[in-house]
């Protein structure tokens, strides 16, 4: 019988669904899709998400490439998905775990400049101190380039999608290596009309 407790890879993964507010969404999710690189991730997309899986750098890398490329249309858009790491019975793509630590995206990335507001929400699993390691991780936000406000049920930080992603996978990164089993989960909206508060 399958156990349900945590397991012990460390395969993290991201779920996440690109919402382009254009009438060319199709063009602007498979254009983005198809311009990243996705070689050293396992990666499904259907009619409602993709989701990649891979090492934490991978994982991070692909997201945010797909979101740049995505935004760099100058179309309003929005992303909204979940990370995870040591969720039980996540192994079917092991062999993606040997791939070499440097990120592909990274260069045409680079390239492109977008600010964006983002809200994002830590849930460390299992821990009874979940809310020190939550508040732990927004003080840490502080320091990391981009302006880190208060919300609801979230904390939004606002600044350049490098800046963001990259205190976004600080937060997941040094939680996951003192809980077993975390999730994060985020939205992102760049090019928006709308006022940010
Ligand atoms: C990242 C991401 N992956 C899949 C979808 C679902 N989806 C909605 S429209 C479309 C293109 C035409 O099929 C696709 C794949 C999404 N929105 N964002």
């Amino acid at each position: 019988m399958a156990s349900n407790s945590c397991g012990t890879s460390r395969i993290a993964g991201c779920q996440f669904t690109l919402f382009p507010m254009s009438d060319k969404f199709v063009d602007i999710i498979l254009g983005a899709l198809e311009k990243v690189d996705t070689s050293k991730v396992w990666k499904n997309t259907d009619d409602v998400s993709t989701c990649v899986r891979g090492k934490i750098v991978h994982v991070f890398d692909v997201t945010e490439a797909l979101f740049l490329h995505a935004a760099k249309t100058g179309e309003h858009v929005a992303i909204s998905g979940t990370f995870s790491i040591g969720c039980p019975g996540d192994t079917d793509a092991d062999s993606y775990m040997d791939e070499s630590d440097t990120p592909l995206n990274i260069e045409t990335s680079g390239e492109i400049t977008q600010e964006a507001g983002c809200k994002f929400s830590l849930y460390p699993m299992g821990r009874e101190d979940y809310m020190d390691t939550i508040y732990t991780q927004i003080d840490l936000s502080k320091h990391r380039n981009v302006e880190v406000n208060a919300a609801h049920y979230a904390t939004r930080l606002d600044g350049d999608v490098k800046d963001i992603f990259s205190a976004l996978q600080q937060s997941f990164d040094s939680v996951q290596k003192k809980v077993s089993h975390v999730t994060m989960t985020f939205t992102m909206s760049a090019n928006s009309p709308s006022n940010k508060f």
